[in-house]
């Protein structure tokens, strides 16, 4: 397991306005949305999410964990506050490159018609690359899927082999950042526990920074390093996600209480 030690206390008590943490894969500054009726979705999100972390994002519903995700790989443009990728206004890159490097998974699995090896292979794709026979059954083993799936059809997939197999598309682009918005809240528990061991592994054995929304305190206890608690559009706390229990903002000691 990596040392996260000397991250985590940096992350707990420096403000992140205070300056740039060590190794931060991920700065948000101020980050700020308002609805259509100027009501505030995001009110202005500080938070540093050091490399190689699973950083758990949670909070009651509609308190803007999905909107906060889909800021950090602009699926959204933020029209004020800023979010920097390795140090890089994320703004002023190419939007592709950046969806490549940051990919993201929703909790639902959308597959493209065709085989599961053309879903795989699409992303590359788009770049003029063929992945080799070879490559798709690699990006498979580490989606936790076998051979056999390479020439099924996504449409003869359950939902949690389709979202194994939306996981190796995403990582067929070699992304840096996963964004997870409930990656795992329609499956089962076995099919739950299998995301969970590749994103522990990814994390373990790419360094992979993966940040991940979720409705379940017992998930992120599972695999999360730290965790952003978000209520009414702000972060509120930020925890070591053993440590949930010494939550100190009111509204996050609630929430925490009712969802154990
Ligand atoms: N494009 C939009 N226009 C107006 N309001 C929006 C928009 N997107 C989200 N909202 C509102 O912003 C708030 C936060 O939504 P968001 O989906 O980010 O919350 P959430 O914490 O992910 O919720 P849940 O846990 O229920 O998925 C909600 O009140 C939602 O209705």
């Amino acid at each position: 397991m990596a040392d996260f030690e000397g991250a985590k206390e940096h992350l707990l008590s420096v403000k992140p306005e205070n300056g740039r943490a060590i190794d931060s894969k991920i700065e948000v500054r101020d980050l700020t949305k308002l609805s259509n009726k100027d009501q505030r979705i995001l009110n202005k999100v500080n938070v540093d999410i050091p490399k190689g972390m699973i950083f758990g994002v949670i909070g009651p519903s509609g308190s803007g964990k999905s909107t906060f995700l889909r800021a950090l790989n602009r699926l959204w443009e933020p029209p004020s506050g800023s979010v920097f990728l390795d140090g890089a206004d994320i703004c002023e890159l190419d939007v592709l490159e950046l969806r490549r490097k940051v990919g993201m998974l929703f909790q639902l699995p959308a597959l493209f018609e065709g085989t599961v090896a053309d879903n795989i292979r699409y992303g590359p794709s788009l770049k003029g690359k063929k992945l080799s026979e070879e490559e798709v059954h690699k990006l498979l083993a580490l989606a936790d899927l076998d051979s056999s799936f390479f020439h099924k059809s996504g449409a003869e997939l359950s939902v949690g082999q389709a979202q194994r197999v939306s996981l190796g598309r995403t990582l067929a682009n070699e992304p840096e950042v996963l964004l997870l918005d409930e990656p795992t809240s329609a499956l089962d528990p076995i099919s739950t526990q299998n995301i969970e061991d590749v994103l522990v592994k990814l994390k373990e054995e790419r360094g992979m920074t993966i940040i991940m929304v979720s409705h379940s305190i017992k998930q992120i206890q599972r695999i999360a390093d730290m965790v952003g608690l978000l209520v009414e559009g702000e972060i509120v706390e930020i925890l070591d996600a053993n440590s949930l229990s010494e939550a100190k903002h009111p509204m996050a000691q609630k929430f925490l209480r009712l969802s154990s």
